[in-house]
């Protein structure tokens, strides 16, 4: 899988050279590569953001940037390209020529590159998405900041690629940076070789529709507290089943809408 980070903070994703992520791009599951908004700006100021037309309190972020950033990563289409052809710009390699041939990809093939852009205005992010993100060949996050991007950039993104506006939740974040970090972790996990053991994945909140049980090690006294007899049986069908009443019990409880949704589910 390949992912593209556009941003105006590049270094903050220099933490993804390290753990579970870390080992996935040395390995090469992952190609990952961040790209600096400002290397598309050629003011001396290197501006990515404008005053807003209609007027109102904050910056928009410019489009010129985003398109020429963006043609670097998807190809320029429009003008077709040999393949390896000396004078692509940037380190797009071969497989991300566009070509204006009429195999060219439309916008909602599943084999064009997905663009997903973080946004208080998006649909929200669930493990659903992660497990859809983890199937994808080509993955681009674009990092808004300030009051936003340019709408044009969404509408013009749309011809060329699948775009999804992403919301991590109800609250607004100064960028979209933490949310990409957020959703990498979330379906970078996923892909498989990235986690050592794939059994780890399957019992956890969210997987089944419901939360997960309480996990307990040793020791077996703890302040006063004792883990639950059942789990020190060995008896593993009553574990199962007693595990699995506490994942009803707790989402009913902190999650009536997800306990909705999974008791439906279950007729
Ligand atoms: C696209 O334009 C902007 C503008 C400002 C901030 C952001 C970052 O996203 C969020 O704030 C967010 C994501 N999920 N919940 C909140 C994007």
């Amino acid at each position: 899988m390949r992912v593209d980070i556009v941003t105006i903070f590049p270094q903050f994703f220099d933490v993804l050279d390290i753990s579970l992520l870390g080992k996935a791009r040395a390995n090469g599951i992952v190609d990952l590569r961040v790209h600096d908004l400002r290397d598309a700006t050629h003011d001396r100021h290197r501006t990515v953001d404008d005053t807003p037309y209609g007027g109102g309190a904050g910056m928009v972020m410019r489009p010129e940037p985003w398109g020429e950033t963006l043609d670097g990563i998807l190809g320029a289409g429009g003008a077709s390209v040999a393949l390896g052809d000396a004078s692509t710009p940037g380190d797009a390699s071969t497989d991300d020529l566009a070509s204006t041939a009429s195999d060219a990809p439309t916008a909602c093939d599943a084999s064009t590159p997905l663009i997903v852009f973080p946004s208080p205005a998006g649909n929200v992010f669930t493990q659903k998405t992660a497990r859809r993100y983890a199937q994808e060949e080509h993955i681009v996050f674009g990092c808004g900041r300030y009051e936003g991007i340019d709408q044009r950039v969404f509408d013009w993104a749309g011809t060329r690629a699948r775009v999804e506006l992403v919301s991590l939740g109800d609250y607004v974040l100064n960028g979209g940076e933490v949310a990409v970090m957020a959703m990498i972790e979330a379906f970078g996990r996923l892909i498989p070789g990235v986690v050592g053991n794939p059994d780890s994945l399957v019992e956890e909140s969210h997987e089944g529709g419901l939360l997960e049980y309480p996990s307990y090690t040793k020791p077996a006294q703890w302040r006063g507290y004792d883990v639950p007899d059942i789990l020190l049986s060995g008896h593993h069908a009553n574990i199962a089943k007693w595990r699995h009443e506490q994942q009803v019990e707790r989402t009913k409880r902190i999650r009536p809408d997800l306990y909705e949704a999974w008791a439906a589910a279950q007729d």
